[in-house]
C-alpha cells in the first residue's frame, strides 16, 4: 500500500458487506483452545497483525497449531501448561495478545521475556502485574515500572485465594487473570477494586470461557468466583462472529448516506458489546433491522441526524466512529467517559482533537471526553495523520462521504483488525 490513500467525495450505493472475524474472540478462543485438554477447530478467525501476533506466540509456547485454510485453526490444546518453558515472544500492539499471555504465562513454570512494539511499552499493565503478584506470580519490569516489557519468572503459589485487580484503565486486565487463574487448579475470588470499564467485553470473556467449560460466578460484575480444579475443555468446532467494532464504520456509513448496508457476520444474538453501536445510531436517527447474522442500517431521507451527548463507556472502540456521526450531523454532539482512550493505539482524544480541527471542526477535548460541531462546510483534501492506529484511518475515511475529499496517511495502519478495509470501502462507493 503506498504511504497515503486518497478517497474522493463520494456517494454509498446500498451495499452487503461481509466482516472480518471480532479480534476479541479469535484471540480469546486461539488462547483457550491451546489451554484446553482437546482438539479445536476454530473458523473465521480474524486474519490480521494482532491475532497473527497471538499464533505465533502460541506456536513458540509449543502450541500445535495446522491452519488449512486462511481463518480456520486446528489447536492442539496443551492441557494448561505450556510445552515450552523459556521464550521471547514479541506482541506487536496486541493489547488482547499481551495482557491475557502475560497472565498465562505468570501462573507457568517457565522464564518468559514479553515486548511488544513502542507503543506497547507506554501502554499501562501496571494493575494486572499488581494482582497477579498478590497471588504468587514473579514479574519484573526491564525498563519503565507498570509498563512493558516484562520479564516472567516461574510462579509461586502463596496461599492467597482473594485477588483485587483495578478495573479502571482496562477491563483486558481482569479478562487476564479470569482467563489464567483457574490453570492453578485452585478456586479463586477476584475483586475489582472501584470502578470497572468496558464492562461488556468481560461478559464476552465469561462467555467464551463457558463455551471452554468454566463457569464463573460473579456478583454485579464486581466479584468473580473462579471454581477449583477445573480443565478448559473446547468444543469440536466453534465459529467466530464477525467483528462488531469493524462494522461500525460501513454501519456509520449506512446512517450518513441514507443507503441500506448490510454488514454480514453479526447479528441480534452477538456476544460482542460493540452491537451497542447501533443503538447509538437509532438515537441519532437511523433505521436498523437485524438478522441472525446481519444488521442492515439506514436512514429516511426525510429524516435529519440528530445530535447526541452519549456515556460511551462500554463502547469504546466504536465510540470512535460516533466522532465522524457527530460531524456530519453539524450538531454540537459529545461523547464521554472514554478516557481510556488516552492509553490505546495512541492517545486517542488527542489524535481525534488534532485531526478533526485541521477540517476545521470545532472541537473541545476534556480529559474523558470530546465535544464536536461541524459549523463551516469542511476544508477539503485535509491529509489526516492516522498515529499507527487502524481506528482513526477507518473513521476518517467517513469523511469522504460528506462531500469532502480527504487523503488518509500511512493507511496500512488497519492491518491491526482489518487488512482490506480499504478494499471493502471502495466497493460501497460510487
Ligand atoms: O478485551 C478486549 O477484547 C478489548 C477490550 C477493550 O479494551 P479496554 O478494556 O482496555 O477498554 C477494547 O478497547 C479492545 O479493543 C478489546
Ligand atoms: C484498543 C484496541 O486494541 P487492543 O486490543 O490492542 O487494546 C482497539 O482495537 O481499538
Amino acid at each position: 500500500m503506498k504511504d497515503f490513500i486518497f478517497l474522493p467525495a463520494s456517494t454509498i450505493q446500498a451495499s452487503r458487506v461481509r466482516l472480518p472475524g471480532s479480534k476479541s474472540i479469535s484471540n480469546r478462543t486461539l488462547l483457550l483452545a491451546a489451554l484446553a485438554d482437546n482438539v479445536c477447530v476454530l473458523h473465521d478467525v480474524l486474519d490480521s497483525d494482532d491475532t497473527q501476533r497471538m499464533l505465533e506466540a502460541l506456536q513458540v509456547l509449543g502450541v500445535a497449531i495446522s491452519s488449512p485454510q486462511a481463518g480456520t485453526h486446528q489447536v492442539q490444546g496443551v492441557t494448561g501448561r505450556f510445552p515450552t518453558t523459556e521464550a521471547k515472544l514479541f506482541l506487536g500492539n496486541a493489547g488482547t495478545a499481551f495482557r491475557p499471555l502475560t497472565a498465562a504465562l505468570a501462573v507457568m513454570q517457565g522464564h518468559y521475556h514479553l515486548s511488544g512494539v513502542a507503543r506497547m511499552h507506554e501502554r499501562p499493565i501496571g494493575d494486572l502485574v499488581d494482582a497477579l503478584r498478590l497471588a504468587g506470580a514473579d514479574i519484573s519490569y526491564e525498563q519503565n515500572s507498570g509498563y512493558p516489557p516484562l520479564q516472567i519468572a516461574p510462579w509461586q503459589d502463596n496461599g492467597v485465594r482473594r485477588v483485587q485487580v483495578k478495573g479502571n484503565v482496562s477491563s483486558q486486565f481482569l479478562t487476564a487473570l479470569l482467563m489464567a487463574l483457574p490453570l492453578t487448579g485452585n478456586a479463586y475470588d477476584i475483586e475489582v477494586v472501584g470502578e470497572l470499564i468496558s464492562k461488556p467485553y468481560i461478559d464476552i470473556t465469561l462467555k467464551l470461557m463457558a463455551q471452554f467449560g468454566v463457569q464463573v460466578a460473579h456478583e454485579n460484575h464486581q466479584v468473580f468466583h473462579l471454581p477449583a480444579g477445573v480443565v478448559y475443555h473446547a468444543p469440536a468446532t466453534l465459529h467466530v462472529e464477525g467483528d462488531a467494532s469493524s462494522a461500525s464504520y460501513f454501519l456509520a456509513a449506512g446512517l450518513i448516506s441514507g443507503q441500506k448496508i448490510t454488514v454480514e457476520g453479526v447479528g441480534k444474538n452477538s456476544i460482542q458489546g460493540d452491537v451497542a453501536f447501533v443503538d447509538a445510531l437509532v438515537q441519532c436517527g437511523a433505521q436498523v433491522s437485524y438478522g441472525d447474522n446481519s444488521i442492515t442500517v439506514w436512514r429516511d431521507a426525510k429524516q435529519a441526524i440528530q445530535a447526541f451527548d452519549f456515556d460511551a463507556n462500554h463502547i469504546p472502540d466504536a465510540a470512535m466512529t460516533l466522532a465522524i456521526v457527530a460531524v456530519a450531523s453539524g450538531q454540537p454532539c459529545s461523547i464521554r467517559n472514554i478516557e481510556s482512550w488516552r492509553v490505546k493505539e495512541t492517545d486517542r482524544l488527542s489524535a481525534m482533537t488534532t485531526e478533526l480541527r485541521k477540517l476545521g471542526v470545532l472541537v473541545t477535548e476534556g480529559q474523558d471526553y470530546i465535544s464536536i460541531h461541524a459549523q463551516a462546510p469542511l476544508k477539503p483534501n485535509v491529509r489526516i495523520d492516522t498515529y499507527d492506529d487502524h481506528r482513526m484511518a477507518m473513521c476518517f475515511s467517513l469523511i469522504a462521504l460528506l462531500d469532502t475529499p480527504i487523503i488518509i496517511i500511512e493507511p496500512e495502519c488497519v492491518n491491526k483488525t482489518f487488512p482490506t478495509y480499504f478494499k471493502e470501502f471502495a466497493k460501497l462507493c460510487v
